[in-house]
C-alpha cells in the first residue's frame, strides 16, 4: 500500500527494547520521521542495553516502575515489544496504565487483537504489525491489520511509521501468521542460504571475505533483478540455466533433495508455530 500522507506521530513509547524495537527506532530516527526525543524504550531489567540504546540513539530508556509510569502515560503511541511469552505480565500491567485515546501497535508474532485486548482488559485500538529485522536500514517489509477501534488518523499513524522503514501490506488479521512465515522470519532463510553458500565457497578455496563479498553481492543482485525487471523467478533461473550445464547440474541437487517442499514445509511450518504462540497466551488467560 502507498500513501503519501505523513500523519505526526506524537511520542512513541517501545515496551520491550529488543532487536525489533531497535530495528524500528532506527528506521524511524534515520528516516527522520520521529525524532530521538519522540521516543521512550523500556525494558524488564537489562540495564546495559539501555545504555546503549540511549547512547546509539538518543533516546529515553529506563525499566523503573517510575520510568513506565512516565512513559506509557505520556505516549501518543505505545508499541508492544516483547516476547509473546512474556506478553501477559506485561500487558496485564499496562492495561490499567492506559490513558483515553493511547494507540497500540503490537509486533508481537501471534497474539491476536481480541487476545490483546483482553490482556489489557479494555476495547483499546490497536494495530496488529508483523515487520522484520530490515526495517533497521528501511528495507523491511510489514503486515498490518488494524482492531475496528482504529480511526483513519489512527491508521495514517501507523502507515507512516512503517512505511519509512520498508514497505507495507494490509491484511486481514487471519493472514497474519502465514506472512509470518514468508516475511516476518523470511530474512532469517536467506541468511541461512548466505551462511551455506559462504561456507562451500571457502570449502572450494575462495578466501573467507571473497566468498562473503560474491555471495552478498549474488542475493543482493537476485533481488534486485526482481525488483527492476519484474519479471518471474522461474524466467529470472531458467535464463542462468543452460541446458546440461552448471546451474542445471547445481539446481538438481536441490530438487533431489526436495528444495521447494522443504522451503515451503518450512513457512507452513513458522505459520502453525506462530499460530501456536498465540494459543497459548490465549488459552492462559
Ligand atoms: N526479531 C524479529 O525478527 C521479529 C520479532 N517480532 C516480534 O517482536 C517481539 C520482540 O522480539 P525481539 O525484539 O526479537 O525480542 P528480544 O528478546 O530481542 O526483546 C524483548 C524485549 O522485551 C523486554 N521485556 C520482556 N518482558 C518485559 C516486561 N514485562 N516489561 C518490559 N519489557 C519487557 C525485554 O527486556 P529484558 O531484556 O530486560 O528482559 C527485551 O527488551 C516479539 O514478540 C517477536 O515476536 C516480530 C517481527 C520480527
Ligand atoms: O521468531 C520469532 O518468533 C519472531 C517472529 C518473526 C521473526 N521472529
Amino acid at each position: 500500500m502507498n500513501s503519501t500522507h505523513q500523519a505526526s506521530l506524537g511520542s512513541i513509547c517501545f515496551y520491550g527494547a529488543g532487536s525489533m524495537a531497535e530495528a524500528i527506532v532506527r528506521g524511524l530516527i534515520h528516516k527522520s520521521v520521529a525524532a530521538p526525543k519522540q521516543i521512550s524504550m523500556l525494558n524488564r531489567s537489562n540495564q546495559e542495553r539501555l545504555t546503549y540504546l540511549s547512547q546509539q540513539y538518543g533516546v529515553f530508556t529506563g525499566n523503573s516502575e517510575q520510568d513506565k509510569n512516565k512513559y506509557l502515560t505520556e505516549a501518543s503511541i505505545i508499541v508492544l515489544a516483547m516476547k509473546p511469552k512474556d506478553a501477559k505480565e506485561a500487558l496485564t500491567e499496562l492495561g490499567p496504565k492506559l490513558q483515553e485515546g493511547q494507540l497500540i501497535v503490537s509486533l508481537i508474532a501471534g497474539i491476536s487483537i481480541s487476545t490483546l485486548q483482553q490482556l489489557l482488559g479494555t476495547n483499546a485500538p490497536i494495530a496488529r504489525s508483523m515487520p522484520n529485522t530490515s526495517s533497521s536500514i528501511g528495507l523491511g517489509a510489514t503486515g498490518l491489520s488494524f482492531s475496528e477501534e482504529t480511526t483513519d488518523d489512527h491508521v495514517q499513524q501507523v502507515l507512516s511509521m512503517f512505511q519509512s522503514v520498508g514497505i507495507v501490506s494490509v491484511i486481514p488479521e487471519e493472514q497474519m501468521d502465514i506472512l509470518t512465515g514468508v516475511s516476518g522470519s523470511g530474512p532469517a532463510y536467506i541468511y541461512y542460504m548466505i551462511e551455506a553458500m559462504i561456507e562451500a565457497g571457502i570449502e572450494g578455496g575462495l578466501t573467507p571475505d571473497q566468498a562473503r563479498n560474491l555471495t552478498v553481492q549474488t542475493v543482493l543482485g537476485a533481488a534486485s533483478m526482481m525488483l527492476e525487471t519484474g519479471e518471474d523467478p522461474a524466467k529470472l533461473r531458467k535464463d542462468i540455466t543452460s541446458p546440461n550445464g552448471s546451474t542445471q547440474a547445481a539446481l538438481e541437487v536441490l530438487a533431489d533433495k526436495d528444495f521447494t517442499n522443504t522451503v515451503k514445509a518450512a513457512v507452513h511450518r513458522c505459520k502453525e508455530r506462530s499460530f501456536e504462540m498465540g494459543q497459548a497466551v490465549k488459552e492462559a488467560l
